[in-house]
């Protein structure tokens, strides 16, 4: 057989991660990071992570050139998190691939809305992301969520200690 073509060089199946993606899943961070565009995660906390993640499988090759993850928050509040594409990659419907995904999820575990933090705002439009100010909960809610150790709880919460790490991004909220 000759060389693959183009097409299927880039045809993925997107599948649960597993603790032996996580060398890949930092690959993939590392190419984000260092612009500030993702937030770092340490191995560790991408262990213990691993089953919110799902990853896009290069069919070709096996390689993880994809992936994103689905933290819920509270009994109707999800967030999309850590979702990127292997730069050699982008443009290719990988990212829509993982992000549908994620909010299929979502609607599996009884979640009604999705947050995200992000500078890609017009992709996240186009699955009906809207840029939203205020932090979109009740205060009874907002005071338990201040229970959270999680980082990414703070920054949904846009608690001062953690703003360096948002300047930049949009907040945006997908209703289900
Ligand atoms: C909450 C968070 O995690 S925020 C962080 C978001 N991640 C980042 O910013 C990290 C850096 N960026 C990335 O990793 C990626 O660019 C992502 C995740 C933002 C998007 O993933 P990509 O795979 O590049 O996006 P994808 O290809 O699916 O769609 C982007 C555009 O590519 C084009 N495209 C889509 N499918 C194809 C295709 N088959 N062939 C050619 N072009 C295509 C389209 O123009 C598409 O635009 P559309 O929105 O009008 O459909």
């Amino acid at each position: 057989m000759g060389d693959l073509s183009t097409t299927d060089a880039k045809t993925v199946t997107i599948r649960r991660a597993r603790t032996g993606d996580v060398p890949a899943l930092r690959r993939l961070l590392d190419q984000y990071v260092q612009q500030r565009i993702l937030l770092d995660k340490a191995p560790v906390v991408l262990y213990e992570d691993i089953q919110e993640f799902w990853v896009a499988e290069r069919d070709s090759d096996g390689q993880v050139v994809g992936c994103g993850a689905l933290h819920v928050m509270w009994e109707d509040l999800a967030e999309v998190r850590t979702l990127a594409v292997d730069r050699d990659l982008k443009g290719s419907g990988v990212g829509h691939q993982v992000l549908a995904k994620l909010l299929e999820t979502a609607r599996r575990v009884g979640v009604s809305r999705v947050f995200c933090l992000t500078f890609e705002v017009d992709f996240f439009a186009k699955h009906g992301f809207v840029e939203i100010g205020e932090t979109p909960v009740e205060t009874d809610v907002y005071m338990e969520l201040l229970r959270s150790y999680d980082e990414g709880v703070a920054e949904f919460l846009g608690l001062e200690r953690v703003k360096p790490n948002t300047l930049g991004n949009s907040r945006m909220l997908l209703h289900l």
